[in-house]
């Protein structure tokens, strides 16, 4: 027998979270639960605005269409929404005992708040890796910024997200700010530039790393090898299912580069099997899941060792 549920959540974040332009209060998502006989499967659909082409009342519909067809056990296919396709694909692996319960605990350390407080969590770590914005402010401020953190931390390992927000010349003006072995030291910017073509010149230009990360989800893109180029940052909830995940990271490995599993502001839920899936099929990247802190609760099931208070069950609106 199969029975299934679907709730939407909203869980309040810890003020002054900004998404690009808009000020995050509350982040809004659905909770799928999948049972079949005495198995059940968990899912978590939360299209991120500003993100997420679709919103989530789309989601909701898209994924309500899918549940009447799973328990019809109709075939059916996967969501083309790609943070319906990514929830529901996590709750039919859960159901499935398809999805390890190992999970990379450890994340790249978000550089916000208090830098002392920062520097001193960092040098409390054995092999410190954090991820640091760049380009809200002047490019030579973010430069000295970068320069000051790796002379203090020697053993550091730094990555830095520009959003494509630099020209060639801004991204320039960071870059000088650095000598050569501080260049060497940055494991990559994710997208420096506004275009990915001046991003691969200005990795070339300087000997710095690159990461993409937009443009992995643009319609034209075809992932290729080039100079300068280490590393993807894949965003589950934006990209869609396991299956397309999976694709894309033995794409990537196939080529040699790196992947990185990372945050798309989902709750405990999601990124608790977020780490497992960094686990199962990253074991060798600590990925980017640095987000809980941004929230004020957990949801469903608690990230090891994190005190945030879990939500009550109460606050959900069931829709199905
Ligand atoms: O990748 C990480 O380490 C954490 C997630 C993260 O940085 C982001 C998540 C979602 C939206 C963005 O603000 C940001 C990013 O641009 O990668
Ligand atoms: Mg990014």
């Amino acid at each position: 027998m199969r029975q299934a549920k679907l709730w939407r959540y909203a869980i309040p974040m810890e003020s002054g979270v900004v998404l690009r332009d808009r000020r995050l209060t509350q982040r809004q998502g659905l909770l799928v639960m999948l049972q079949q006989q005495d198995r059940q499967g968990w899912g978590e659909i939360a299209p991120l605005p500003g993100f997420s082409h679709e919103t989530l009342a789309q989601a909701q519909q898209a994924c309500v269409a899918w549940l009447t067809q799973w328990l019809a056990a109709r075939p059916v296919a996967e969501s083309r929404l790609p943070s319906v396709a990514f929830g529901l694909s996590c709750a039919s692996a859960e159901l499935a005992g398809e999805l390890p319960l190992a999970g990379t605990w450890r994340s790249a350390q978000l550089c916000h708040g208090d830098p002392d407080a920062l520097l001193l969590q960092l040098e409390e770590q054995e092999t410190p890796c954090a991820k640091m914005k760049v380009g809200l402010y002047e490019a030579v401020r973010d430069g000295l910024q970068v320069s000051l953190l790796l002379e203090a931390l020697p053993a550091l390992q730094l990555r830095l997200d520009a959003n494509r927000s630099w020209t060639l010349e801004k991204a320039r003006q960071f870059a000088r700010c650095l000598t050569p072995s501080q260049r060497a030291r940055i494991a990559f910017i994710e997208e420096p530039c506004r275009t990915p073509a001046e991003s691969l010149a200005f990795a070339a230009e300087w000997g710095i790393a690159i990461a993409w990360d937009e443009s992995l989800r643009e319609p034209v893109f075809q992932l290729q090898a080039a100079p300068g180029l280490t590393a993807l940052v894949i965003k589950p909830t934006l990209t869609g299912s396991l299956a397309r995940i999976q694709q894309q990271i033995h794409e990537a490995q196939r080529l040699g580069l790196q992947v990185i599993i990372s945050s798309a502001l989902e709750s405990s839920l999601g990124l608790t099997q977020l780490a497992r899936l960094a686990h199962w099929l990253t074991p060798q990247s600590l990925p980017g899941l640095d987000t809980l802190t941004l929230m004020r609760q957990q949801l469903v099931r608690c990230w090891p060792g994190c005190m945030l208070p879990l939500q009550d069950r109460e606050t959900w609106t069931r829709i199905y």
